[in-house]
């Protein structure tokens, strides 16, 4: 990836701008009552700060879709060997790297040649399942109901990623379900109301790596996107990158990386369960002339099968569903077959899905 070939440039309006605006205010919220007391138990004496919790997580949802969480219980060493590892396998060479790539028959693994809104983004990957195999539609198309799995390809160099990834994910899996209890109890529903969606998952940790760019005012790590699943974990290295659509004003906003902490976004899924109430919010990652970034996010999805639709004990006659049901699967295989190439048609969105209202 050395000069700017055209398929790395976005249209004037989806650049970066020459100046960048820091997300000052985007919540950081500090997880440490839940490392005394579980989130349903309300006959203790910090229920009241489990309390505090459930609305700040609440207002951060409904006003930003992302926040930072601090104290929140994963490792620091988990973390790290996990970034350790990561960019020992980005600092071979190429050849190497593709000895491991990602193919069109459901082998994860190691791709630099990823699609966002048909533009290609500046970053290569190393995706691996939480679940190995994972069950997943053979096709995106519809009328298709044959299922197939897909797995994981690990390299020979370094030697504990693999390790170093299970150890990751088992840390993120066990992040996620606190943090969907505290939207469950957000959304003044039971603490365990989504436990059930993710007996069987198609969660998946990716490794980003952004090269350092010769012209980053054209190109993006990432383009704009918002996430299809339920709950995105992030942890990031310290070169800011991570931009976010402020949904005030809807400009750009540099989040700052804070040490140790992690950036959580609500994805499409929350935000059809919620019937709007949480939205998914656009993000994408700008890039640096001189500096690489390294950023790993935890895609928490549910099972191929499950039908997402809004949570009936949201939808009443003021509010009625603004969604028709759809299967995860078929969402999932359809982004996965257009960000693998360039199709000049605009990706699948939940958008779709909607149901005209009066
Ligand atoms: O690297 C980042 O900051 C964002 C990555 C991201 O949004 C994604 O991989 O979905
Ligand atoms: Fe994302």
């Amino acid at each position: 990836m050395g000069e700017v070939d055209p398929a790395f440039i976005q249209d004037q309006e989806h650049r970066p701008r020459s100046s960048i605006i820091e997300a000052e205010n985007i919540p950081v919220i500090d997880l440490s009552p839940l490392n005394t007391q579980e989130a349903g138990d309300s006959t203790s004496d910090s229920s009241s700060s489990i309390h505090g919790l459930v609305k700040e997580i609440g207002s951060a949802c409904k006003e930003w879709g992302f926040f930072q969480v601090i104290n929140h219980g994963v490792s620091l060493d988990t973390r790290q060997r996990m970034e350790a590892a990561s960019r020992k396998f980005f600092a071979q060479s190429l050849e190497e790297k593709r000895k491991v790539s990602r193919d069109d028959k459901g082998r994860l693994g190691y791709y630099d040649a990823e699609h966002t809104q048909n533009i290609r983004d500046w970053k290569e990957v190393f995706d691996s399942l939480v679940q190995d195999p994972t069950l997943v539609p053979l096709s995106h198309e519809e009328d298709d109901d044959q299922v197939t799995h897909w797995t994981n390809q690990w390299p020979q160099y370094p030697p504990d990623l693999r390790e170093a990834s299970q150890a990751y994910v088992q840390e993120m899996e066990k992040l996620a379900y606190k943090l969907m209890e505290l939207i469950a109890l957000s959304l003044g529903l039971p603490v365990k109301r989504f436990h059930g969606f993710f007996k069987i998952q198609t969660s998946f940790a990716r490794l980003n790596r952004y090269p350092p760019c010769a012209c980053p005012n054209l190109a993006l790590g990432v383009g704009r996107h918002k996430d299809a699943g339920v709950l995105t974990i992030l942890a990031e290295d310290d070169v800011a990158g991570l931009e976010v659509k402020r949904k005030s004003d809807g400009e750009w906003v540099l989040v700052k990386p804070t040490p140790n902490a992690f950036v959580i976004n609500v994805g499409d899924i929350i935000q059809v369960w919620s019937n709007n109430m949480f939205e998914s919010v656009e993000h994408r990652a700008i890039l640096n002339s001189e500096k690489e970034r390294l950023s790993v996010p935890f895609f928490f999805n549910p099972a191929h099968y499950a039908i997402i639709e809004p949570l009936e004990e949201l939808i009443n006659e003021q509010n009625p569903p603004k969604y028709r049901p759809y299967n995860w699967g078929k969402f999932l295989t359809n982004r996965k077959h257009t960000s693998f190439k360039k199709l000049n048609v605009e990706n699948l969105q939940v958008y779709d899905f909607k149901v005209p209202q009066e």
